[in-house]
């Protein structure tokens, strides 16, 4: 049961895909970095569900409750929702799993109620799912049996429409050979080595950094001496703590990015893509790539699927990625 759903860019900020829940149509925003499907639901206070739509379970007749179940998850940006569970029939594309885990919201954090998302569908690791007594899996390990491949694609364009093919990879979406690498899952993310970069020709050292492919997240996040090295090569560029990260005058131009990806080689992200837009004020602009704060793991986030085509392999399992 291969099939294609197309993903909508909204605000710059994530990209969502038209999903029925129990026949129920929600915009939901496919996540590679958590592995919870959840939905805005009829459980929540009115003043949350504003400007959303919302799942009703008692209006779906393949709904069934999982009766003493409860999910609860916190995301690194601070973000956070927690509520109850049942099941139900997921069709997303031409790709339908019936009994999928359905995590229904019944609390969901200020930056959800404001943001154009009506839930997410989780499409890291089943490991890192958080309901509890009896943990769940994601929609792909559910469809995988379904697929011609174990696998699913993000095809995530700048400001245009995009594309999660499940099943197969879409050549019409991609130029070139599409490079593989080994992912690393025991953290539950689909997680590689990323131990250096280059910026302007100049090549860095990042020994001990990984990197996880998160369409959850919408920028590239990196240890701070990778952002103030790239940054050191933009000319009035500067960290502005009211903005919360690095920005320059928008006429600046831009180096490339290049990460590597595994041991496969680098992936580059264009000069151009490096500028995430206007922050509102005056001719300043808002630089891609962001601190991800402590740690020693990247975030490659949709400005990495700007321009590449993502291939998440259960079978390895890898990460693939190609010119988009
Ligand atoms: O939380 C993040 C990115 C982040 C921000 C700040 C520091 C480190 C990482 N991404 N993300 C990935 N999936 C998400 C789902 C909801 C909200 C954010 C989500």
């Amino acid at each position: 049961q291969d099939g294609s759903a197309t993903a909508v860019p909204n605000q710059g900020v994530e990209y969502l895909v038209s999903t029925s829940v129990g026949g129920q149509s929600l915009n939901l925003d496919f996540d590679t970095g958590s592995a919870d499907l959840w939905v805005f639901s009829s459980l929540l206070p009115s003043n949350e569900k504003t400007g959303h739509n919302i799942y009703t379970s008692s209006n779906s007749k393949t709904f069934n409750s999982l009766s003493g179940y409860s999910w609860s998850i916190q995301y690194a940006d601070g973000s956070g929702s927690s509520g109850s569970v049942g099941t139900d029939t997921v069709t997303i594309g031409g790709t339908t799993v019936t009994g999928q885990a359905v995590e229904l919201a019944t609390q969901v954090s200020s930056t959800f109620v404001s943001g154009g998302a009506d839930g997410l569908v989780g499409l890291a690791f089943s490991s890192i799912n958080t309901v509890t007594p009896v943990q769940q899996q994601t929609f792909f390990d559910n469809a995988q049996s379904s697929l011609d491949s174990p696998l699913f694609a993000a095809y995530l364009p700048f400001n245009a429409d995009g594309a999660y093919d499940f099943g197969y990879t879409d050549s019409s979406k991609y130029t070139g050979s599409i490079t593989y690498t080994n992912v690393d899952s025991s953290n539950g993310f689909w997680e590689y080595p990323s131990t250096s970069y280059q910026v302007g020709g100049q090549t860095y050292d990042n020994s001990g950094y990984t990197g996880i492919s998160d369409t959850g997240t919408t920028l590239v996040l990196m240890g701070d001496s990778a952002v103030s090295n790239y940054y050191a090569q933009v000319s009035g560029a500067s960290y502005d703590s009211s903005q919360g990260g690095y920005t320059f005058d928008c006429s600046t131009s831009l180096p490339d990015l290049s990460i590597a990806i595994g041991g496969s080689g680098y992936a580059t992200i264009p000069g151009s893509l490096m500028n995430f837009g206007s922050t509102g004020s005056g001719s300043t602009c808002f630089g891609s790539l962001q601190s991800v704060g402590s740690g020693t793991q990247n975030i490659y986030g949709d400005v990495f699927f700007n321009a590449y085509y993502g291939v998440f392999d259960a079978s390895g399992p890898s990460f693939g990625y190609a010119v988009s």
